[in-house]
């Protein structure tokens, strides 16, 4: 499988002198097309960093990130600003729908952003693949908190992007909703081929990954395959994670 998203020695400093924090440190990791990724660690380990140098919200220090082969360093606002429309869906913990619109104006927002055109069929197979039939006049107020996520699902989906970013997705959902979204993103890879990268404190979350990624203090320390809630608890736990 080719990589959609490679970091080269990735770092991070935030601020400078004798304030200065080291967020990554020399990361160099690669995320195949058509995976399901979970990054754990302990607070502070860099999670929210990694995924947002690998993103293009950030811009790393040092060192290098490629995106579907498109190098970031170097690029400048704007160029950053067209590569996320475009090429990267971001599914957040508040699920950041805009209340005024509806469901359906929500979903193709990202399209009308970039100026681009509707795709009807892969429009209908998202809204579909959500469960969201029926529901596309509705406003986000007149929907469950699963609901709205859900909408946030497809609307990270609409541009067909190259990797889908989560940021806690399951962070605000009880656990029974928590569960559906997460079925739904294991679908968003295993159907629909799309590559999804998710942060998560919750070991029951990145069980539903192909691999997890562990970091601690800015670097990646471990990974495992095929994970179990269990395994994976038992691992952070090792890290100190829960101390
Ligand atoms: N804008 C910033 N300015 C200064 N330091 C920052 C900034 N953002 C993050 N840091 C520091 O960088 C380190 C990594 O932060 P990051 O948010 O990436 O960790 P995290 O693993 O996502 O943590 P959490 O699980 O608590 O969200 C921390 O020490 C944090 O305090």
């Amino acid at each position: 499988m080719t990589d959609v998203v490679r970091l080269e020695s990735v770092s991070k400093i935030y601020g400078r002198g004798q304030s200065a924090v080291a967020a990554l440190r020399e990361m160099s990791v690669g995320i195949p097309r058509g995976s399901f990724t979970a990054v754990m660690g302990p607070s502070g380990s860099g999670k929210s960093t990694f995924l947002h140098c690998s993103a293009g919200l950030d811009v790393p220090s040092s060192g290098s990130v490629r995106l579907g082969g498109t190098e970031l360093a170097g690029m400048n606002e704007s160029a950053l600003t067209e590569l996320r429309r475009r090429r990267v869906g971001f599914v957040f913990q508040a699920f950041n729908l805009v209340s005024a619109l509806t469901v359906l104006e929500n979903i193709t927002l990202p399209l009308r952003l970039a100026g681009a055109k509707v795709d009807g069929a892969w429009l209908a197979e998202i809204v579909g693949r959500v469960g969201l039939d029926g529901r596309t006049g509705h406003r986000p107020a007149q929907l469950s908190g699963g609901q709205q996520q859900r909408v946030a699902i497809a609307r990270a989906l609409v541009t067909r992007p190259e990797v889908v970013f989560g940021d806690e997705p399951t962070g605000a959902l009880d656990t029974m909703t928590a569960r559906d979204v997460l079925v739904l993103l294991r679908e968003v890879v295993s159907s629909l081929g799309q590559t999804v990268v998710m942060v998560t404190h919750d070991p029951v979350a990145a069980s539903y990954a192909d691999t997890v990624l562990f970091l601690a203090d800015g670097r990646i320390v471990d990974s495992m395959a095929a994970p179990t809630a269990e395994k994976v608890a038992e691992r952070m736990t090792r890290l100190g994670a829960w101390n």
